[in-house]
């Protein structure tokens, strides 16, 4: 058996535009999600988010399988769009009243709302501005953490201000591989930029609720594939982990990497904001990241897509994203913040799963072994980073229901409970009665 702390929080997580449907009810504006779906070629199979798992209309359902798995907290995200539609402006109370109803029901099922601003659906009339890369957006994010504290701020025990703010600028600004499309090393460092200095001034604005407030951030260790590597492994850790660690744990940006980048677009206070003290750290964990420098030309100032540099071991084994399934790194990187960050606070795994090529069987189950194996895997890993110190609250599975993800659609499926696309219908898989088994055990059998 391994047991978790007494009081650790068991959760799972969703994001609004991955799950939610109804993309034009009640008020909501479109997002840049709703923009770059709808581009020919930018998805798989030209999947949207119009749908998705209809969420919006069959939350009260979703919410039953959060008490059937006895989860003590749900991760979810608002959909800024659906509150103010515009980015800024007027605000929707059609959209702040749906949001009140999923807090009040999840509060009366004794489960802990945390709940995540900004999940990747930046509303599109803020994107025709510039979007991350206008400093504009910044004052915009800053007053929607107004409104939603406002409407929120006495029932919502944690907030999460960005989901993730690496794939929101690296992946959306500089491979152009996400929302909204854009494949430019330069506005990728604005964005990210942007982006930590809209975290930083939501910060004492959520800090005015009754609410913990913390942020989100997908963190890999990085590996050379060979030792003549080191210099690309340690720009791509530079890249991934240390160009948002550093900003919001110490108050600054890695000075290898302001060279590397030439990045002068700080401005004065910028840095001091971004650093405000949080409440916990939330941390994604999915896998590794190995490099191999390959070509000897100096590689794009900026890493649009790590794929260019990755060449991922033969031997190891794989999820259907491709990506290598290394439990033990979850450990090396919270070994590493703990060492490399005094300042870190509480530690939240605000993400961890993995998609399979999972089917329903003859018999109208879903034998998810494989998904099994990952996360009791990851799960004996984060035991063995809790022994080594590190201060680790809680737990939330990626994710709770099958959902569009993001640029692969719906081909690729993270949830512990199958969803049928065509009835909408939700089938518990093997490992949705594992995970509640093992949060009613608090630990690992
Ligand atoms: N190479 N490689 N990289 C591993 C991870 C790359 C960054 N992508 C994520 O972390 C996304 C995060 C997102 O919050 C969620 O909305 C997504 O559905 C999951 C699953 O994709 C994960």
């Amino acid at each position: 058996m391994r047991a978790m702390p007494e009081g650790f929080r068991w959760g799972v997580a969703t994001a609004a535009y991955q799950i939610e449907g109804s993309v034009s009810a009640d008020g909501r504006g479109p997002s840049i999600w709703d923009t770059f779906s709808a581009t020919p070629g930018a998805v798989r199979h030209g999947d949207t988010g119009a749908i998705a798992c209809d969420h919006y209309r069959r939350w009260k359902q979703d919410f039953a399988l959060l008490s059937e798995l006895g989860v003590s907290a749900y991760r979810f995200s608002l959909a800024w769009p659906r509150i103010l539609p515009e980015g800024t402006g007027q605000v929707n109370q059609s959209g702040l009243d749906h949001y009140r109803r999923l807090v009040d029901d999840l509060l009366a099922r004794g489960i802990e709302p945390v709940v995540t601003l900004y999940h990747w659906d930046l509303p599109q009339a803020l994107q025709d501005r510039g979007g991350w890369t206008n400093r504009a957006t910044i004052d915009a994010f800053a007053r929607y953490a107004e409104v939603v504290a406002e409407a929120l701020g006495d029932r919502v025990p944690r907030w999460i201000t960005l989901n993730e703010p690496w794939v929101s600028s690296f992946v959306g600004y500089g491979s152009g591989r996400h929302a909204p499309g854009i494949a430019d090393g330069r506005s990728a460092l604005l964005a990210a930029h942007h982006l930590l200095c809209a975290h930083g001034a939501a910060v004492p604005v959520l800090r005015e609720t009754s609410g913990q407030v913390g942020v989100t951030v997908n963190l890999s260790p990085v590996r050379p594939v060979t030792p003549e590597d080191a210099d690309a492994a340690r720009r791509v850790d530079g890249c991934q982990n240390r160009w948002f660690l550093d900003p919001l744990l110490a108050g600054r940006y890695p000075e290898d990497m302001i060279e590397w980048y030439g990045f002068a677009d700080a401005e004065p206070g910028d840095l001091e904001s971004i650093a405000a003290p949080l409440d916990f750290l939330g941390v994604n964990y999915y896998t590794r990241t190995w490099v191999a420098s390959g070509d000897r030309d100096v590689p794009h100032p900026v890493h649009p897509s790590l794929d260019a540099h990755q060449v991922l071991p033969e031997k190891l084994p794989r999820t259907l994203m491709g990506w290598t399934i290394e439990p033990d790194g979850l450990r090396e990187l919270l070994v590493r913040l703990r060492t490399d960050y005094p300042g870190l606070p509480p530690v939240l795994i605000t993400e961890n799963g993995a998609a399979f090529d999972d089917y329903v069987d003859p018999e109208g189950g879903v034998d998810d072994e494989e998904r099994i194996a990952f996360l009791a895997g990851h799960l004996s890993a984060l035991a063995d980073a809790i022994d080594a110190g590190v201060d680790v609250r809680g737990y939330f599975c990626w994710s709770l229901l099958d959902n569009f993800e993001w640029a692969e659609g719906y081909g690729r499926r993270f949830g512990l409970y199958h969803v049928d696309y065509a009835t909408q219908h939700r089938l518990a898989k093997a490992s949705a009665r594992w995970y509640a088994d093992v949060v009613k055990r608090n630990g690992l059998p």
